[in-house]
């Protein structure tokens, strides 16, 4: 038996020896983790570039627009009323026109920024979510079972909303009062620098309250999105257990520690509003005093013939408006906190590399015999223990072999490698010759169909879902199939035949009804090898007997790996593996090793004692 050389792994594919932080993402410097976010961003933003420039410019447009309205009211009082006085009413009626085209300016763009920003908001969120979601797809089994679903829920739902609260209204907001408070600063200064300078004074205490603010926040911001974290994880994990809860009658254990993460969330939630209280009410006192400030110096400097009215009640105004944005910033900050998190999360998840990856040049095998290999295979999950330390076997095309062996043996483990869920860590599995990882793809889910002890149906008919393992049959190839398993009785006496809806969870169909339906699905596929891990576990026993021949017509004529506690299934087959802690041990037809008195002849020993105690 040939050995293979251990590969390198593949490019991209996490080391072994990657580390992941709680959140199952791949830890990384914190520096790294920010080019990653940022280069996301540039990924979204490049697509509509044309529009953000467009928006910028707006944003830009306004605020000019904005800012020049005290300058005009400046110039109406000291130029305007005076040649007014001399009868001159053109200076003063020209001045507050051009105050009202600025606030007309300045209204139709800032409503403009908002439809821009959402159109950019828009076209990023479908792109973001779209890429989302087929990458989540793409990635092998050994992310999901990592990740948990309730992340990956978390990185579409909670995430991706957070990012659009962000684009949504809340950058044009923040670079708007960035620019707000730049422009009127400007203006102030360049208007009477002196009252400017009061103006700067203030700006001390107010940076020194913003940078509180942004301190308390950022910690306050953690912990209630940690908070929230734990809540939905616990929602999504209490739901999908749902049975399990009921069952052990874990509803108030379940529902008291629900309580205490919903209260924490609560909790943060109120240290967030309090911290977010105490800056407004800071701000609104800084400005007031700054206001008072400025009206104080140029009052007493109006009053020395220092300064003119209209340019004091200009400062007067720009002072009032200085601290206003710093408001805005605060109300976005979290917003802004979250989106950064956000896209930190979603721009691992999309740096994920599934551990399977796809081979660079494919080698086609359009036509399988179902001859396999496990040449000199080791493995094991992840940087986990070995399950299999050593594995050698040939399965030749065509026959029918089930594994058995003791929980945790290591049987499903096999299967996965063979549906290549999981690569080895050395040696290889080949189909007709052809290592796995360089299969193509669309060969491979052709040739090897797994069917598990879940048959997951989905929303749709019945038809529609035997359908799945050829998506191009007719109604006649789906009930051909139906009538082979032997479910095809049973479909027809359904409500709508064929076409009679399933829920997402076939929940109208019993566990058993809905075996027949994949075992259905997978005649239909017609695959060289057929793996059947548990896949007869949710029949009863007369349920079984109906499917005997079913199965029957299902394997004959393809290679078969059938795991199975039940030894009436095991009993057709052609041969069967006793598999140890990851080893076989027994290698043999169902009656040479039933005669040879190993392992699997006691097993059939308590099977036929089983059988005649019911
Ligand atoms: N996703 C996984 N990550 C880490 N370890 C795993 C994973 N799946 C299985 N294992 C481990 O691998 C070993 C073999 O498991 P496997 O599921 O192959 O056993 P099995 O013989 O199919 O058992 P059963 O009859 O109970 O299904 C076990 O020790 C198990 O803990």
């Amino acid at each position: 038996m040939s050995t293979t050389a251990p590969r390198p792994p593949a490019a991209g594919s996490p080391r072994p020896d990657a580390t992941h932080d709680e959140d199952g993402d791949l830890a990384l410097h914190p520096r790294d983790v920010r080019r990653r976010s940022l280069a996301l961003l540039g990924s979204l933003l490049r697509p509509v570039s044309r529009r953000v420039w467009g928006t910028a410019l707006v944003v830009v447009g306004a605020q000019l627009a904005l800012v020049a309205g005290p300058a005009l009211v400046a110039l109406g009082i000291d130029r305007g009323l005076p040649a007014l006085r001399d009868g001159d009413a053109a200076p003063l009626l020209t001045t507050a026109a051009a105050y009202a085209v600025a606030a007309l300016v300045a209204g139709v763009l800032t409503a403009a920024t908002v439809r821009f920003a959402a159109r950019v908001s828009q076209a990023v969120l479908l792109d973001l979510r779209r890429r989302v979601f087929r990458h989540t797809q793409r990635l092998s089994l050994e992310f999901h079972e990592r990740y948990t679903s309730g992340r990956v829920i978390s990185r579409q739902t909670s995430d991706v909303e957070a990012l659009r609260e962000l684009l949504d209204g809340g950058v044009t907001t923040l670079a708007a009062s960035g620019l707000a408070m730049v422009f009127t600063a400007a203006s102030l200064v360049l208007l009477d620098w002196r009252s400017g300078g009061v103006l700067l004074v203030a700006v001390v205490p107010g940076v020194l309250l913003t940078r509180w603010f942004q301190v308390r926040s950022q910690a306050q911001y953690r912990r209630s999105r940690t908070a929230v974290a734990r809540v939905i994880v616990r929602f999504v994990e209490t739901m999908t257990g749902i049975r399990a809860v009921q069952a052990f009658r874990r509803e108030t254990q379940v529902a008291e520690v629900y309580d205490d993460l919903t209260e924490e969330y609560r909790e943060a939630n109120a240290e967030a509003i309090r911290v977010n209280g105490v800056f407004d009410t800071g701000l609104v006192l800084i400005g007031n005093v700054t206001v008072a400030g400025v009206l104080l110096v140029g009052g007493l400097r109006v009053l020395d013939g220092d300064m003119a009215v209209g340019v004091l009640v200009a400062a007067v105004l720009y002072a009032r408006r200085f601290f206003a944005p710093l408001a805005q910033i605060g109300m976005f900050y979290n917003s802004f906190q979250s989106a950064t998190a956000a896209l930190e999360k979603l721009s691992a998840l999309l740096a994920e590399e599934p551990t399977v990856p796809d081979p660079e040049r494919p080698v086609r095998l359009p036509a399988a015999t179902g001859d396999v290999r496990f040449d000199g295979v080791e493995f094991g999950y992840g940087t986990g223990p070995t399950v299999l330390p050593h594995l050698d076997l040939h399965l030749p095309a065509g026959q029918t072999v089930a594994l058995v062996g003791e929980t945790g043996a290591g049987k499903s483990t096999v299967a996965k490698l063979l549906a290549r869920f999981y690569d080895p860590r050395e040696g290889a599995v080949r189909l007709d010759g052809v290592d796995l990882r360089d299969l193509d793809p669309v060969d491979l889910r052709r040739a090897v169909v797994m069917v598990t002890q879940e048959a997951y149906l989905f929303s749709g008919s019945v038809g529609a879902n035997i359908a799945l393992g050829r998506p191009d049959a007719t109604p006649a190839e789906i009930e051909a199939a139906a009538r082979a398993v032997g479910v095809h009785d049973l479909i027809a006496a359904l409500p709508e035949g064929y076409d009679t809806g399933v829920d997402t969870r076939g929940v109208r169909l019993s566990a058993g009804q809905r075996q027949l339906v994949s075992f259905a699905r997978a005649f239909l596929a017609d695959p060289a090898v057929l793996v059947l891990d548990e896949a007869t576990s949710s029949l009863d026993i007369p349920g079984e007997q109906l499917v005997q021949e079913g199965l029957r017509t299902l394997l004959t004529g393809r290679t078969a790996v059938v795991i199975a506690h039940r030894l009436s299934t095991v009993m057709h087959a052609d041969r069967v593996l006793v598999v140890d802690d990851g080893r076989v041990v027994e290698d043999g037809s169902p009656e040479q090793l039933v005669a040879h008195g190993g392992r699997f002849a006691s097993l059939h020993a308590q099977w036929q004692e089983s059988l005649r105690s019911t």
